[in-house]
């Protein structure tokens, strides 16, 4: 089970490596890998299990965090009109999105990051995502607003890039360009 000693905090380098995508098929490991990444997520917004192991309660995990340098992700949220998404994801790709952007109005927090770093969070409003799933089905995900926020927060550490690399570092509550609120 992942826990919070598992997960790497900012300052480790691991957090600023481009991942190599994951071999397809994936192996039994890399499988096993990101089932594990999609239960800590459960386990951490299970008030019972997320108390009695001190864990962070999240909706994204990417296999960086957890110090693997692989390309892959798991999320698992309901957005604001209650659609479900749960989902372990190798070699997840933005394939387009929007010139409109979003953000979120409390900014962003992140797993990796044990300290509160306030201001928006510009990113594109719709993005399309193309991945091989944990049943080995390719998906092509259309996302908006909260979700698309969800995915490109794991998608950048994917790329090395945490959310705070977006902050207006001037005026990190500016309203961003072209932009309207997820939240
Ligand atoms: C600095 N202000 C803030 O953090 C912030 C402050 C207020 C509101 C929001 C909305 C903020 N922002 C923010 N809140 C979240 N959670 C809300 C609470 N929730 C949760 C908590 C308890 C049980 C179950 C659950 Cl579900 C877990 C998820 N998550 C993210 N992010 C950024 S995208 C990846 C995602 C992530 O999983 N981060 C660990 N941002």
């Amino acid at each position: 089970m992942i826990t919070m000693e598992d997960i790497i905090r900012e300052g480790h380098p691991a957090l600023r490596k481009v991942t190599e995508d994951v071999e397809l098929p994936p192996s039994e490991k890399d499988q096993q890998t990101l089932e594990e990444m999609l239960q800590y997520l459960k386990n951490s917004q299970d008030e019972v299990v997320c108390d009695r192991y001190g864990l962070r309660p999240g909706v994204g995990l990417a296999a960086p965090q957890i110090n693997v340098n692989k390309r892959m992700l798991a999320v698992h949220f309901v957005d604001l009109k209650d659609k479900l998404y749960s989902y372990g994801l190798f070699n997840p790709r933005i394939v387009s999105h929007s010139v409109e952007r979003t953000y979120l109005s409390t900014g962003e927090g992140c797993l990796s990051v044990d300290r509160e770093v306030p201001g928006y969070v510009p990113r594109y409003r719709r993005i399309t995502v193309k991945a091989t799933d944990l049943e080995g089905n390719e998906v092509k995900l259309r996302l908006k607003d909260y979700a698309a926020i969800v995915f490109q927060h794991e998608i950048d550490h994917l790329n090395g890039v945490m959310f705070y690399d977006h902050i207006n570092p001037e005026d990190p509550f500016k309203e961003p360009e072209n932009a309207t609120p997820a939240d």
